[in-house]
C-alpha cells in the first residue's frame, strides 16, 4: 500500500455521462473505506485550475447513484491546454494537499491527465466516462450503455410515425468519431441502414440499397446517422440527396442531440461505474499512475493511457455482417 496517500482528488471532464455520479461516488466511499481524504474538483480541469474543490465524504454522495449528469459538473478547458493553466492547477492540488487525482472522462481528458502526470511527476489515474465508447482497452466506457438504451427508446417512437405515414427517415445520433453507438443502437432499432465514421458506403450503394428495399416491399424505413460518418455530407444534405434520387419516398430528418447524455444510469451503468471507482483507489495505492481502469470480458483491468488514447479501437466486423443481414 502506498502510504504516501493520504487525500484524493475527483473531477469528472469533457462531455458528461450518465453514470459519472455514481463513479464520484464510488471513489469517495472507496477512499473513505481506506481511511483517505477525498476533494472534489467542480468544472473538471478548469475547476482546477480556479481552486474550486469541496471536501467529500462517505455520507455527501448520498442519492447521487442514480443521478444523470454530474454534481461536480463537467467542462471543456482550454487554459489547461497550456501550461500556465496547468502549472495553476499544480499549485492549487498542492495549497490543498492533494496526493493523487482521478479523471473521468474521455480521450481528451486523459490526454491531459498524461501530459499533467508527467509534467509534474504527479500520480493520476483515469475512469473512463463518455458516452461515445472510443476508449481503447476497455470494453464498455460509462455512460454508454444508458445512451444506447435512450437511442433506441426513441428510434422505437420514430418508427411507429414513419410506418404510419410510409416515411424514411434519417435518424442522427452521437458519437464523434465512433460509430459504437450508431451500429449498436441501429441493430437494437431495426435500422434499414446504419452510417459509421468507420465505414463509408458511398451514396451510390446506399441510394441501390434503399431502391432494393423499396422493391422487397418495405414502405417505411429508418438509417441511423453517426454524427462523424464519412460520407462527406451533413444530415440535412443527405436528406436533399436521398429525396432527389428516391421521388418514391418522403424524407424527414430527426436530430437526437443532448437527450442522449441525459438521464438516470443503466443498471449496467452504475454497477461498471463503482467497479471502475473503487480499481481507480486500488490503483493509486498499490502505487500506479497515468493509467485508465477498464473493463474487459468482465474483469476490471489497468491500462497505460497511451494505449487508452492512441490505440486502434476498431468496429466489430460482426456488428457490421449482424446489421447488413437484419436489413435484408
Ligand atoms: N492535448 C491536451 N493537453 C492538455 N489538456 C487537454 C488536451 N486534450 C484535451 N485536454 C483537456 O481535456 C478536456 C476534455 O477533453 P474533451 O476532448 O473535450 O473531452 P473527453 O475527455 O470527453 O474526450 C479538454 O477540455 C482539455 O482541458
Ligand atoms: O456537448 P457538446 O460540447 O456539444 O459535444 C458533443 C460531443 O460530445 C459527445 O457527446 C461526447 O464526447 P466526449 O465524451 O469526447 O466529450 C460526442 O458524442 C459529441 O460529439
Ligand atoms: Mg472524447
Amino acid at each position: 500500500m502506498n502510504k504516501e496517500i493520504k487525500k484524493i482528488a475527483v473531477l469528472t471532464s469533457g462531455g458528461d455521462a450518465p453514470g459519472m455520479n455514481a463513479a464520484i461516488r464510488s471513489v469517495v466511499r472507496a477512499s473513505a473505506y481506506h481511511q483517505l481524504e477525498c476533494v472534489g474538483v467542480y468544472r473538471g480541469f478548469q475547476g482546477m485550475i480556479e481552486g474550486e474543490f469541496v471536501d467529500l465524504d462517505a455520507r455527501s454522495v448520498k442519492n447521487t447513484v442514480n443521478r444523470g449528469g454530474t454534481f461536480l459538473k463537467s467542462a471543456r478547458s482550454k487554459d489547461f491546454m497550456h501550461k500556465e493553466g496547468r502549472e495553476k492547477a499544480y499549485a492549487n492540488l498542492k495549497k490543498n494537499n492533494v496526493d493523487a487525482l482521478v479523471a473521468i472522462g474521455g480521450d481528451g481528458t486523459f490526454t491531459g491527465a498524461t501530459i499533467f502526470g508527467k509534467e509534474f511527476n504527479f500520480p493520476v489515474v483515469g475512469i473512463p466516462g463518455t458516452i461515445d465508447n472510443d476508449i481503447n482497452g476497455t470494453d464498455f466506457t460509462i455512460g454508454y450503455d444508458t445512451a444506447l438504451n435512450t437511442v433506441i427508446e426513441a428510434i422505437d417512437k420514430i418508427r411507429d410515425t414513419a410506418s404510419s405515414h410510409d416515411r424514411l427517415f434519417l435518424v442522427e445520433v452521437m458519437g464523434r468519431d465512433a460509430g459504437d453507438i450508431a451500429l449498436n443502437s441501429g441493430i437494437g432499432a431495426g435500422a434499414e441502414e446504419i452510417l459509421i465514421p468507420e465505414e463509408d458506403m458511398g451514396t451510390d450503394r446506399l441510394l441501390e440499397s434503399l431502391k432494393r428495399s423499396r422493391k422487397s416491399g418495405k414502405t417505411s424505413s429508418i438509417i441511423v446517422v453517426a454524427e462523424g460518418d464519412q460520407i462527406g455530407k451533413n444530415i440535412g444534405q443527405l436528406a436533399d440527396f436521398i429525396q432527389t434520387n428516391l421521388t418514391e419516398y418522403e424524407v424527414k430528418v430527426t436530430v437526437l442531440g443532448h437527450i442522449q447524455r441525459g438521464g438516470s444510469p443503466s443498471c449496467y451503468d452504475r454497477v461498471l461505474a463503482s467497479r471502475l471507482g473503487v480499481g481507480a483507489v486500488d490503483a493509486l495505492l498499490d502505487g500506479k499512475s497515468h493509467i485508465m481502469i477498464g473493463v474487459q470480458h468482465k474483469k476490471v483491468v489497468q491500462v497505460p493511457f497511451e494505449f487508452a488514447i492512441n490505440g486502434e479501437k476498431e468496429i466489430d466486423k460482426e456488428l457490421i455482417r449482424v446489421a447488413d443481414i437484419m436489413s435484408i
